[in-house]
């Protein structure tokens, strides 16, 4: 789900080399390794080299999209700068490629509630590949916990079992099966009741984040659908009800001053990335 975070570069010239500005620190690169401009040229490998500047909304490595909507600017700017255009399933095919699957790429690029399938086939562009659909966008309140620590998706992922039972993965299956399923009839009772069932990611990381269990019971006091991990981690959203939201927040703020982080209400952006 596409949420109204956003981060934003600005193509300012051209330039001798490929240069980016920002404010992340040296942790991200401001030269043409940049994932950004890394995106751009993997698309454009001959685009001239351009000074741009990117201003960001969206933490690191916290699980809200940061690197898909890094891959995304690249797409945008190879479109821009080489003059090129592309189909959206043409951006889309690229963005699930580079991103190597498509959960945050497609919101991204789309906006809204999207549920997605891709077969990561490394040795060719194919948009058949591809299959998504678009859901109805949930109207409920949406808030994010967003710890002071990162977690990267890789690190989340290495605590996960490499393999699962058969009749652990049917039973998994079933809870995605009948989330979509809710999500598509806009009830979001059953849709978080199996949210907070899942049996693929969050049991287990879980123990790298402990403040999801703690959240989920404060939610639970004030008739939250569910808490549940946002992409990776490290950052928690729990849906509930509009009219519980203040309740919810004035726990959630007293909650912060013993677990560090911060408080974000989230909407949903519906129009993904743009160009202007
Ligand atoms: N805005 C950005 N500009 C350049 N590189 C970025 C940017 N955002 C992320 N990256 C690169 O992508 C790497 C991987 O990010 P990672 O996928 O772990 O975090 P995330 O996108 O916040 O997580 P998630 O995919 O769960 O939302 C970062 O370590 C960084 O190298
Ligand atoms: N949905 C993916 C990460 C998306 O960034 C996962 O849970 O590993």
């Amino acid at each position: 789900m596409a949420l109204k975070l956003y981060l934003t570069v600005e193509i300012v010239e051209p330039s001798d080399a490929w240069i980016i500005e920002h404010d992340f620190g040296p942790q991200i690169p401001i030269d043409k390794n940049n994932l950004i401009i890394q995106t751009a040229l993997k698309i454009e490998p001959t685009l001239p080299p351009h000074h741009l500047k990117m201003r960001s909304e969206i933490p690191l490595e916290h699980g809200l999209g940061s690197s898909s909507s890094a891959i995304v600017a690249g797409i945008k700017i190879a479109e821009v700068i080489g003059n090129r255009g592309m189909s959206i399933l043409e951006q889309l095919e690229w963005a699930c490629q580079i991103e190597g699957h498509p959960d945050n790429v497609v919101p991204t690029l789309l906006g809204g509630l999207q549920v997605a399938s891709y077969d990561a086939d490394l040795s060719r562009l194919n948009e058949e590949n591809l299959t998504f659909l678009s859901l109805p966008v949930p109207t409920c309140s949406m808030i994010a916990f967003v710890p002071n620590y990162s977690l990267s998706t890789k690190a989340a992922r290495n605590v996960l079992p490499a393999s699962f039972a058969r009749q652990k993965a049917v039973m998994a299956s079933s809870k995605a099966n009948v989330l979509v399923a809710a999500l598509t009839q806009r009830k979001l009772i059953p849709a978080g009741k199996m949210m907070e069932s899942d049996l693929f990611h969050e049991g287990y990381r879980s123990t790298l984040i402990p403040e999801l269990a703690k959240i989920r019971a404060i939610a639970h006091q004030h008739q939250a659908y569910a808490t549940y991990l946002s992409g990776a981690g490290s950052t928690i959203m729990t849906w509930l009800p509009k009219e519980h939201l203040a309740e919810f927040k004035a726990d959630l703020k007293d909650f912060s001053n013993t677990h560090q982080g911060e408080i974000l209400e989230l909407k949903v952006d519906t129009k993904g990335a743009r160009v202007k």
